[in-house]
């Protein structure tokens, strides 16, 4: 499991005299591992209570385990989430309270130092209580009873005043990633700054192959599930209720799966057709090759392809319960897995690994960490993946290149330097970058030819 390094993103404002002791703390377990379920069971939760009260006892023990988690074990916050909901299992209304509240103190770590008077994100692992106490505070909720030494309460009203006047801070975002997106999207950052530091909408995809969007909504509004149909992106619909969508029938018959609506807008763009061959080189578990067997009608095949086997086997589980049956997936664990397949497929879908900075919204724990090396070496992955995989097609079909940033470098520049290295066998046919400015998360997707 990747780590996470919390220890670089700073912000860079004056902080006052006050600020945080270095009260270093043996680390703390907030539950015991082998918490007795059988306690954590249903217990009652009722949401607008809690909304007026704050967290409960039970609550804050919980919410200090999965911040104990990501900011001191270094664990991905989806990780944590699975880990601490497998074991301690709550009703579905209150699990996604906690998710809701815990997602936004990530959102905005940086904001929250500053109000505990610390120094940079990476000291609230040391200040846990202390992040759980500014994040009360700002909701304006009585502050819990929990071990606090040293927290500075007289003036938190004032230094979270303070904090919200700067951008940055108020934003969430840190000095690195604002360097780099200035310097990459110069005046369109700012509103794509903003809407980032948003709580993002959810979105479903109807499974064309066992229902159709309107049925959909219907037999999830029976099961108390409120949706309503998304403009413009045909398969999907927005979730408005706080509901436990994994839990309902519709989920576990197949007919939907939670995705994005932009991304729901990529497999479309491949204009694949039933009866092609097509390959989906970067599959992962799936999101897009399950739309694209539906796209499909289940007719003709999907090769899925991915470096990790792990991912390519969630893709068969869930193409079982959506009823996808033209798949097939291979691991690529050699180059030969890619050179078998040249002059192949109708069409190619390189959905690349990248810096995933359009779907911040979704996974705030990730930009406390300096992401600049990594974008580096990420680069030449996906120029070498494009010039390789791109083979795959055969002359006449269609590879479409996308991936879920905003940076150029990531983007277009990317499928520029393809083109102009390919002696004229590639032509970009048309190209789109959707900005998380726009509604749904940021995307980019460039349609080219084979020419020969
Ligand atoms: C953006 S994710 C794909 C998401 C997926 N298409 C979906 O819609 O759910 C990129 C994927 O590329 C895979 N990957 C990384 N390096 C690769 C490589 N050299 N060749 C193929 N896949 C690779 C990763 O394991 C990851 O699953």
């Amino acid at each position: 499991m990747e780590k996470r390094d919390f220890s670089k993103s700073g912000p860079r404002i004056n902080r006052k005299a006050n600020a945080g002791k270095n009260t270093s703390k043996p680390r703390q377990r907030f539950f015991n591992k082998n918490a007795d379920k059988k306690t954590m069971h249903d217990r009652p939760f009722k949401d607008t209570t809690v909304k007026r009260l704050g967290f409960s006892p039970f609550q804050i023990r919980l919410i200090q385990s999965i911040l104990s988690s990501v900011l001191v074990d270094g664990k991905p916050l989806d990780k944590a989430y699975a880990y601490w909901f497998a074991k301690v299992k709550i009703q579905a209304l209150e699990q996604g309270f906690l998710i809701k509240q815990i997602n936004a103190m990530f959102r905005r770590l940086s904001f929250y130092a500053i109000v505990c008077c610390l120094k940079r994100p990476s000291d609230l692992s040391r200040h846990i209580n202390w992040l759980i106490l500014a994040y009360c505070a700002e909701q304006e909720w009585p502050l819990p009873d929990i071990d606090a030494e040293g927290f500075d309460r007289a003036g938190l009203k004032e230094r979270i005043k303070i904090a919200k006047e700067d951008e940055l801070l108020n934003e969430g975002c840190p000095v690195w990633l604002n360097e780099l997106c200035t310097k990459e999207l110069s005046d369109k950052w700012p509103q794509e700054r903003k809407a980032l530091a948003k709580e993002p909408s959810r979105y479903i995809r109807a499974n064309a192959l066992k229902t159709t969007r309107e049925n959909l909504g219907h037999v999830l509004s029976e099961e108390g599930v409120v949706t309503r149909p998304v403009k413009g992106v045909y398969s999907a619909l927005e979730v408005t209720s706080n509901a436990a969508l994994f839990r309902t029938a519709a989920f576990k018959e197949g007919l939907f799966e939670q995705q994005d609506a932009g991304s729901q807008l990529i497999p479309p763009f491949l204009d694949a057709q039933p009866g092609m061959r097509v390959i989906d080189a970067c599959a992962g578990s799936g999101g897009k090759t399950l739309q694209l067997a539906a796209i499909m009608e289940n007719k003709g095949v999907i090769i899925a392809l991915d470096t990790e086997g792990w991912k390519l086997d969630d893709l068969k589980k869930r193409s079982r319960r959506a009823g996808a049956f033209n798949i097939e997936t291979r691991v690529i664990d050699s180059t030969k897995v890619i050179k078998r397949l040249y002059d192949h497929a109708d069409r190619v879908l390189i959905d690349a690994p990248c810096s995933g900075l359009g779907v911040l919204r979704r996974t705030p724990d990730s930009k406390w960490r300096d992401l600049r090396p990594r974008i580096i070496e990420l680069k030449k992955i996906q120029q070498d993946i494009l010039s390789r995989y791109s083979q795959m097609v055969k002359v006449g079909g269609i590879v479409v290149y996308s991936t879920c940033s905003i940076l150029p470098s990531e983007n277009e520049l990317q499928v520029k330097e393809f083109i102009a290295n390919s002696n004229g066998a590639f032509e970009l046919l048309e190209d789109k970058t959707l900005y998380p400015s726009e509604g749904f998360d940021g995307f980019y997707m460039a349609k080219i030819i084979r020419k020969a």
